[in-house]
């Protein structure tokens, strides 16, 4: 059955959005902005690096050296009242930065046990356990997106959390009903980057579902057509079989034509190689790379090129920047594109 449009009442993008991004939240080894099997145990040192390439791929060249945080919020435990910089920002002209990016991240070690455990995904709300659930995933969620906002606002990037939920986006039967963007749009206009999140959100037919990263990106591509939309992971791109099969194949060009068929364009692989073959991991309530490849293509097909590589990479900040070129190939990642 055809999915249903959302029903939408969003102002016209004020200027194109540069890039969407979706930080994948899940690491098998060490690479992404959580750590896998370690529940809500966040990567330090990647989500710090993602942020840092955001801020050097938003950079117009005028952004002073010293990187003005906007996080003033205390830690616990942390010593002293945090250093506002208020002299520093009250001389700056601006920010230097080219801001029009939205920031999606998925719920990677937060959000899937909760979701899983309960059954969220599945729907059913007159069962307690997966109320209790919804409420558990969408506390897990969301204090992680609290802690991606804060990374990103200490490389004083001017980030605001938005969650789905909360900006009443719902499903019907898992496929976007109602997501409303002006507030995103609004945000982006007023020189703000959203952050938004995979979320556990009502369904009109199931009552309660999870609403995945992975999707967003592809429906905020699709309203605001951006320059190109990336996704970083904890793998170099797409491979033809689970990348922990040691002969996995990365594939480097997936083209996609007018009927959402996609074809390996590079590299050339033999007869019976042809097809992707995927795992996805059994409390994943999402698909995993099965939904981001489906979403891609979908994008892809709006002439909207999309890349994905591996966070904290010299891949992920080419990416970041709208740098990729297929030809050559020190480039690690897969790029999905329309078909010409
Ligand atoms: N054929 C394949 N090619 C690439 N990755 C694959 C393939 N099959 C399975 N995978 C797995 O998909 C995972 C990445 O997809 P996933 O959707 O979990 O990532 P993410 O977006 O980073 O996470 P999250 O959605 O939690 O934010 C990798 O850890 C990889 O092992
Ligand atoms: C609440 C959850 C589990 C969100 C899932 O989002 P994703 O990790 O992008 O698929």
């Amino acid at each position: 059955m055809a999915e249903a449009a959302p029903k939408q009442r969003s102002p016209a993008a004020p200027r194109p959005v540069r890039c969407i991004v979706k930080l994948g939240a899940l690491s098998g080894c060490g690479a992404a902005i959580t750590n896998k099997g370690e529940l809500e145990s966040i990567d330090e040192e990647s989500l710090r690096s993602a942020c840092a390439q955001l801020r050097q791929a938003m950079s117009d060249g005028t952004a002073p050296e010293k990187v003005r945080g906007m996080d003033w919020s205390r830690r616990p435990g942390d010593p002293a009242d945090p250093v506002v910089d208020a002299e520093g920002f009250a001389g700056m002209a601006g920010l230097g930065l080219d801001s029009n990016f939205v920031v999606v991240h998925g719920a990677g070690s937060f959000g899937h046990f909760q979701a899983s455990r309960s059954g969220v995904h599945k729907g059913g709300l007159h069962s307690t356990l997966v109320k209790a659930g919804f409420v558990a995933t969408r506390i897990s969620v969301t204090s992680l997106n609290q802690e991606i906002v804060r990374a990103l606002a200490r490389e004083g990037i001017p980030s605001v959390g938005m969650s789905p939920f909360a900006c009443g986006w719902s499903t019907q039967r898992r496929n976007l009903a109602s997501a409303n963007a002006s507030q995103i749009i609004e945000s982006l206009h007023a020189g703000f980057v959203p952050v938004l999140h995979g979320d556990a959100v009502l369904d009109e037919s199931l009552d309660c579902t999870i609403l995945s990263g992975d999707v967003i990106i592809r429906h905020l591509a699709q309203l605001l057509t951006p320059k190109y939309v990336v996704f970083l992971t904890d793998v170099h791109g797409v491979y033809d079989r689970p990348p922990t099969d040691p002969n996995a194949v990365l594939l480097k060009e997936i083209e996609v034509d007018d009927n959402g068929g996609w074809s390996i364009v590079k590299p050339a692989l033999e007869g019976n190689r042809k097809g992707v073959e995927i795992s996805v991991a059994a409390h994943d309530t999402t698909g995993g790379m099965e939904t981001k490849i489906l979403e891609a293509a979908v994008i892809a097909r709006l002439g909207v090129d999309v890349y994905i590589t591996k966070v904290d990479t010299e891949h992920s900040l080419r990416a970041l920047k709208g740098d990729v070129n297929t030809s050559s190939d020190d480039w690690l990642g897969t790029v999905i594109r329309a078909a010409k």
